[in-house]
């Protein structure tokens, strides 16, 4: 009798293995440059939240968001509400967020919970089934993603307040034309971006048009873009669109909502896009009734994560509207669910929006997969969001959080540090 041998079969996870039975929520504090806009400076620290999602299994999911202790209490009642959720369950975890939370609260908000969870569920889908998240969300149509140099005018340094030192970096002043070429040059220099965004709204925007002239003189035949985040009137942007016609690829928020946006763009040579007027799938039925943007820029952190955001750029390409990618301060667990999220969605048109050079630095994520290459990031091959997260920096960012004892970002009271009279009514032309 020969003895017959019986190999196990691999174990799959049960859905009791995959539920959630943990979560950290981690505020952060980072440095951040002196960066002007339209309502204000940046502070020398950004507040941001680190979500880990720990599975009955050991899985550990990744997440990023932007913080405020308003946020930090919605993320704590989002993480009640999803505890023992399959973390293959995504829709049962955005209803059971949505009920956990008040129901006064705006959509903005319930997405910006939902999108930290979802992100790092998708992240531990991807350990578990040995995908890459592009791949759980469709595989991907392209293998690098464009990001484009995100220009700022900017102060030299962080001045000196309340006895503590004036704060250096090396991007230097940039306030006139000369400095945001120079500022662009360094970027690219660097990053290799193949297109410019400029920050627009600090200056009267004849300044800003001659800056944009001056990018047309240094980089021939490279795109651009202005975005004044609503710092003009709808006379003001038109006057603007007449002065930048043939110069840009678009012009983002000139002026505040649909209704003026769409008498801009009646008379605008170039697409108008935005991040301030549509920024909720209920916008853009009136959005797109008056004509208002030509161009959404997407943030899965608004538009409740990754999954919802190939959602939005298919209405993008059923009501023939071009797609692009909003960023905010962030850090690289932010950055690697936007280059998923971007090689996936086949709608994307336009190189996507990131603030990481300006806080790169600062990385929670272990160096080594998240490399800008000709102004692109190759998409991560590990599983799930393909990063490892560097706890000691995850500690040292979470006691300067403690240390500064942060409550909001407030780029105008900042301001109001140095110039008492500024005010951040806009539109401001
Ligand atoms: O495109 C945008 O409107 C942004 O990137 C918004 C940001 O808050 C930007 O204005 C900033 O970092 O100051
Ligand atoms: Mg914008």
């Amino acid at each position: 009798m020969t003895a017959s041998t019986t190999v196990p079969a691999p174990s799959t996870p049960t859905a009791t293995d995959l539920a959630i039975t943990d979560i950290t929520i981690t505020p952060i504090a980072f440095s951040d440059p002196p960066l002007l806009n339209a309502v204000g400076v940046h502070e020398p620290l950004v507040h941001r939240v680190v979500i880990e999602v720990r599975t009955a299994n050991g899985l550990l999911g990744l997440g990023e968001c932007s913080g405020g202790s308003t946020r930090l209490k919605n993320l704590a009642a989002g993480a009640n509400a999803i505890k023992g959720v399959s973390i293959f369950e995504t829709s049962r975890m955005e209803q059971l967020i949505n009920q956990a939370l008040d129901p006064g609260l705006g959509a903005f908000e319930r997405a910006a919970v939902f999108s930290a969870f979802e992100v790092a569920a998708l992240d531990i889908q991807g350990h578990a089934t040995g995908r890459t998240v592009s791949e759980l969300l469709g595989g991907t149509v392209r293998d690098e993603v464009p990001f484009s140099a995100y220009l700022f005018y900017k102060w030299a340094e962080h001045p000196a307040l309340d006895g503590k030192p004036a704060i250096t970096d090396d991007w230097g002043e940039a306030l006139d034309p000369a400095g945001i070429v120079r500022q662009a040059q360094k970027m690219i220099s660097e990053y290799g971006f193949k297109s410019i965004k400029l920050k627009g709204g600090v200056f009267p925007p004849a300044q800003e048009i001659e800056a944009i002239q001056a990018l047309r003189d240094a980089f021939p035949g490279m795109p651009l873009r202005l975005d004044p985040n609503t710092a003009w009137t709808v006379e003001t942007s038109r006057w603007v669109a007449r002065e930048t016609e043939g110069l840009l690829e678009y012009l983002e928020d000139p002026t505040p909502g649909l209704e003026g946006m769409g008498e801009v763009a009646a008379t605008a040579a170039m697409p108008l896009a935005t991040n301030m007027c549509v920024v909720a799938f209920e916008h853009i039925r009136r959005g797109v009734e008056l004509g208002s943007v030509q161009v959404i820029l997407g943030d899965h952190h608004y538009w409740g994560g990754l999954r919802h955001t190939r959602e939005l750029g298919a209405i993008c390409e059923t009501f023939g509207l071009g797609l692009s990618m909003h960023s905010n301060s962030h850090l690289g667990i932010s950055l690697a669910a936007m280059v998923h999220v971007a090689a996936a969605t086949p709608a994307l048109t336009y190189a996507c929006d990131t603030h990481y050079p300006w806080n790169g630095h600062n990385d929670v994520v272990k160096p080594g997969t998240l490399r800008f290459v000709d102004g692109s990031v190759r998409v991560p091959t590990g599983t799930g969001l393909g990063i490892e997260l560097d706890r000691e920096k995850l500690a040292e960012l979470h006691r300067q959080y403690l240390d500064a004892r942060m409550t909001a970002r407030d780029d105008t009271g900042y301001m109001q540090r140095f110039v008492p009279e500024y005010t951040a009514d806009l539109p401001r032309w």
